[in-house]
């Protein structure tokens, strides 16, 4: 077992992943005050340094820390500015910030807990003390991101749900607006569900849709798409930086994909077999939101239902 798991295992919540060695981010302009603390850390985490607010942004949009040990008074852009920034960005704003400073003033350390550190350590440190302080805000990092993890995962199914699909439908649009990429959704649909749980019965639905869930994800995807379970019999796939042609590719993979599954359907009007239809929409991302890439892709969607089933429509926007 190693030092990470030895902290953290009795007071974790089950299904916490523990990372086998947390990653600390050490800012100061000092580099002795980094080495102190480098020295507490090594043993049993990857210990990132900065010796500026500027290159702490950077570490942390590359690495991604587990936590932050944030010198407050820098030049150029001080501790409380770097934490502002981390909170207001969706990519950071979950990693724990500790200020460890010399200042310790009530004023000082209000501001610091508004802006959004969790906790204040003062200079010089206790080893024991600070050691103590980032276990604590180490374990609940990881019960949050258990706690996270589990939020937003489709319970029958075990992929992701709705509600993980609107954050990164969200924060993709973005990506590709700022990036004048186009960003690709396919709605999928199983075809005569109702049909099927009324011949087989409900809990037969239920094993018919992991197995459909099962053949969407076991495809190799892109490293920023994401598969999802939409609702009911419905899933939706989001593909950014992908052109409308190779959306409707991979969406003839997947329908081919589930027709080969070879589910018994023996009510379904379209086959022998468990089938689904899919609707695929394209858009540069503008200003406007993305309801109407949304909406695009459900009419394609209603088109490969209306057509007989068991196809792919698409559409640019
Ligand atoms: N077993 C099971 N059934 C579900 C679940 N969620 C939704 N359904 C059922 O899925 C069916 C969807 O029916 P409809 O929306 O009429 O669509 P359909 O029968 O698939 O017809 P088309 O989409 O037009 O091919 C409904 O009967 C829902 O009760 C679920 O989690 N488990």
């Amino acid at each position: 077992m190693s030092e990470a798991h030895s902290l953290f295992a009795s007071d974790l919540i089950p299904g916490a992943t523990i990372p086998d060695r947390p990653t600390l981010l050490v800012v100061d302009d000092q580099p002795v005050n980094i080495q102190v603390l480098y020295q507490v850390f090594s043993a049993s985490c990857d210990v990132f340094m900065a010796t500026s607010g500027k290159q702490a942004l950077e570490v942390c949009s590359q690495k991604n820390p587990d936590l932050i040990l944030l010198d407050v008074v820098m030049p150029e852009m001080d501790g409380i500015e770097v934490c502002r920034r981390l909170k207001s960005e969706v990519e950071t704003r979950d990693i724990p910030v500790i200020f460890v400073t010399s200042q310790d003033s009530p004023e000082e350390e209000t501001l610091g807990l508004e802006v959004g550190a969790v906790d204040f350590i003062t200079k010089p440190v206790n080893p024991a003390v600070v050691k103590a302080r980032v276990k604590t805000h180490l374990m609940l990092k990881i019960q949050a991101d258990a706690l996270r993890e589990l939020a937003s995962v489709d319970g029958l199914t075990g992929i992701a749900n709705r509600r993980r699909f609107d954050e990164r439908l969200d924060a993709e649009w973005r990506a590709c607006r700022r990036t004048e990429q186009p960003l690709s959704i396919i709605m999928m649909d199983v075809d005569h569900f109702k049909k099927y749980n009324d011949h087989y019965g409900h809990l037969e639905g239920d094993g018919c849709l992991k197995m459909v869930a099962h053949a969407l994800t076991e495809d190799q995807w892109r490293g920023r798409d994401i598969v999802s379970r939409y609702g009911g019999e419905e899933f939706v796939c989001l593909m950014p930086e992908t052109h409308l042609d190779d959306a409707i590719k991979k969406a003839e993979m997947i329908r081919q994909r589930v027709f080969d599954l070879a589910l018994p359907h023996a009510a379904s009007d379209t086959a022998d077999r468990v089938t689904i239809s899919i609707g695929a929409a394209c858009v540069v991302p503008n200003d406007s939101d993305f309801k109407t890439l949304l909406l695009r892709a459900d009419e394609q969607l209603y088109k490969a239902k209306e057509g007989g089933r068991n196809r792919v429509e698409g559409a640019c926007l």
